[in-house]
């Protein structure tokens, strides 16, 4: 089999929303390459942590795994917590007819308060899925074996949808070539190493290992690699205050160029001038943030939105393909 679903952005392109059937039911959820759970909010939730929030109820066609549980946190301290069940779910027309479906007890405030999303679809490898006693499979890991080849694509968009397509490659999609590298599974993610940065052409220096997450909005480099990015801008600086480094939002950009696989990749500038970082509007927060405490580069949305990324396991090796949109 093989499928495609809509990746609708929320404001600012914050995170990406698609929509899913668990056990006939559709919520939206966010796709994170970053972990490996599939959880939702239910109705098991608290009524106070699930308001405007579509909710799976087990109850229609879920079989209760009775004695699991899940807890997961994420690296921007925001978690979630419950129960499991076995249910169908059917992502752009792909069945897995018995997926672990994580139904939450709990949820932190960051999920309560973002009712766009009714939870998240982990892509990454199984062996961070936080379940216990037994650890459970992503839905991606579940239906590989019945997909027409075993990869998923990636193609996220600045301000519009863009699409997860499984089991296929849609040469549409992209311009140029795919250039693949070889993935290290060892912590769990899509993590590769990645080359040399650079912006005006003036280098930045090495952005070394990274990993690929959908579920991250903005790039976390390097510091020096972050400091020498905006070192070119001026006016910029890196305030306590806003919680990252911040620019006059008429400052003039720079497109920041990264070589993967001894290609050369470019992000606009304009997805670096991300959000305003006041209500006056005049400072701007960059979309290049230090990796400081996070011990590897993370390559979120900012990134992935110039790109056309396939997630390959089709060989014991998984790689990972990268190209220009
Ligand atoms: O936590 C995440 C991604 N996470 C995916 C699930 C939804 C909530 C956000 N990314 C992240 C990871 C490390 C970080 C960070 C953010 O900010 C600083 O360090």
């Amino acid at each position: 089999q093989s499928g495609s679903v809509a990746a609708n952005p929320e404001q600012y392109d914050e995170s990406y929303l698609c929509p899913v059937q668990v056990g006939g039911q559709t919520l939206n959820l966010d796709f994170d390459t970053g972990s490996a759970d599939l959880w939702v909010f239910s109705t098991l939730t608290p009524a106070s942590e699930s308001t405007g929030h579509a909710k799976y109820n087990p109850k229609t066609s879920g079989k209760a795994k009775s004695g699991y549980t899940w807890n997961i946190s994420y690296g921007d301290n925001s978690g979630a917590s419950g129960t499991v069940y076995a249910d169908k779910v059917v992502v752009g027309g792909v069945t897995a007819t018995s997926q672990a479906v994580e139904a939450a007890t709990s949820v932190s405030t960051q999920f309560m308060q973002d009712t766009d999303n009714d939870g998240l679809l982990g892509l990454a490898f199984s062996t961070i899925n936080t379940v216990q006693p037994q650890q459970q499979t992503t839905f991606f890991d579940t239906v590989k074996g019945t997909l027409a080849k075993k990869l998923f694509t990636v193609d996220l968009k600045a301000g519009t949808a863009g699409t997860y397509d499984f089991g296929y490659i849609d040469n549409s999609k992209y311009s140029g070539t795919i250039t693949y590298v070889p993935v290290k599974t060892t912590n769990g993610f899509w993590e590769f190493t990645a080359g040399a940065a650079t912006a005006n052409n003036r280098s930045l220096g090495s952005v070394g290992d990274a990993i690929a997450d959908t579920g991250t909005t903005l790039m976390y480099l390097p510091t020096a690699v972050t400091s020498a990015y905006y070192a070119q801008i001026s006016g910029s600086t890196n305030s306590a205050d806003a919680g990252g480094y911040i620019f006059p939002c008429d400052a003039d950009v720079p497109d920041f160029h990264i070589a993967i696989g001894g290609k050369s990749f470019t992000v606009p500038g304009e997805y670096i001038n991300f959000t305003p970082a006041d209500n006056s509007g005049e400072q701007c927060f960059g979309g290049i943030q230090p990796n400081t405490g996070i011990g590897f580069t993370i390559l979120g949305d900012v990134f992935l939105k110039a790109m056309f990324v396939v997630f390959d396991q089709t060989t014991s090796a998984p790689r990972l393909g990268f190209a220009a949109q």
